[in-house]
């Protein structure tokens, strides 16, 4: 099997900033299809740097190849259907939740699956969601898992992740990322997964990127990484995130 995905020496400059990195000199490989956590502080350039994987801002140093091509041979519009971006603040396109459905899969000239449509609503938890509702009307947590259905059915082979269970209570949260493991089980669907609640990222991520410092610090199995984080700022941030999340707890030594 070819490799999903390589990062070359990938770099994006803080804004209108000529010598400062957001980050730089980013490499991985993603060598089988694999469900990877994406950790770090607030302001390391997690969402900037999927946005730059799905192609929705340019890097300024380095490439990404997909099926040993750099992103620069391929047609943005296809490299969009295969490595596709949910972000966090999901953007319901003018008309009905039915017409944000179609419109992804006519802009991608996909035939639009209904059948798999109804199935992802009925996963997610959203069956009692009108589809001739105007999608502008959905609550926060209805759009954002009506725009990852959207993203679904174009059946890429690399999701990208902001997020996407942020605004969601615990039973959809839950159903959506059973969801995400099913089809990564199923599919062979890679996931690059940015996420603040390390226990979505211990219970359902097979590796963890941990980025600080203007650099990807860590790629390491999930369970190693927990267990024994490999750098100091890869411990100070489970040490402050466990005591956020469980601020009655004395000590937290690892999840
Ligand atoms: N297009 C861009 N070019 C350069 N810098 C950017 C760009 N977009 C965002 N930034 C800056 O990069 C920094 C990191 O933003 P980003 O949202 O990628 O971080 P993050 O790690 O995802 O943070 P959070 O966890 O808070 O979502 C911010 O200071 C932001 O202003």
């Amino acid at each position: 099997m070819s490799t999903v995905m390589e990062i070359e020496s990938l770099g994006k400059k803080v804004f209108a900033s000529a010598d400062s990195w957001l980050f730089r000199d980013l490499n991985a490989t993603i060598s089988e299809p694999a469900i990877i956590g994406i950790l770090g502080k607030s302001g390391q350039g997690k969402s900037t740097l999927l946005r730059i994987l799905g192609r929705l801002l340019a890097p300024d140093h380095g490439t990404v190849r997909m099926e040993q091509k750099a992103m620069e041979q391929w047609p943005s519009a296809l490299w969009r259907m295969k490595m596709s971006y949910v972000a966090q603040q999901a953007t319901m396109l003018p008309g009905t939740v039915e017409d944000n459905l179609r419109t992804a899969s006519m802009l991608h000239q996909r035939p639009f699956d209904q059948q798999l449509a109804r199935a992802l609503f009925e996963q997610l938890h959203l069956e009692q969601v009108e589809w001739t509702k105007p999608a502008q009307q959905l609550s926060g947590g209805e759009k954002q898992r009506v725009a990852l259905v959207r993203t679904l059915l174009l059946r890429p082979a690399v999701l990208l992740l902001d997020e996407v269970t942020a605004s969601l209570d615990t039973r959809s949260k839950l159903a959506t990322e059973q969801l995400l493991v099913d089809l990564h089980k199923q599919t062979g669907t890679t996931i690059l997964w940015v996420t603040h609640d390390l226990e979505e990222a211990k219970n359902n991520c097979e590796r963890i990127w941990f980025m600080a410092d203007h650099q990807l610090q860590a790629d390491m199995p999930s369970h190693a990484f927990f267990q024994a984080p490999p750098t100091e700022q890869a411990r100070d941030f489970l040490q402050t995130s466990l005591a956020q999340a469980h601020p009655d707890a004395k000590e937290v030594h690892h999840i």
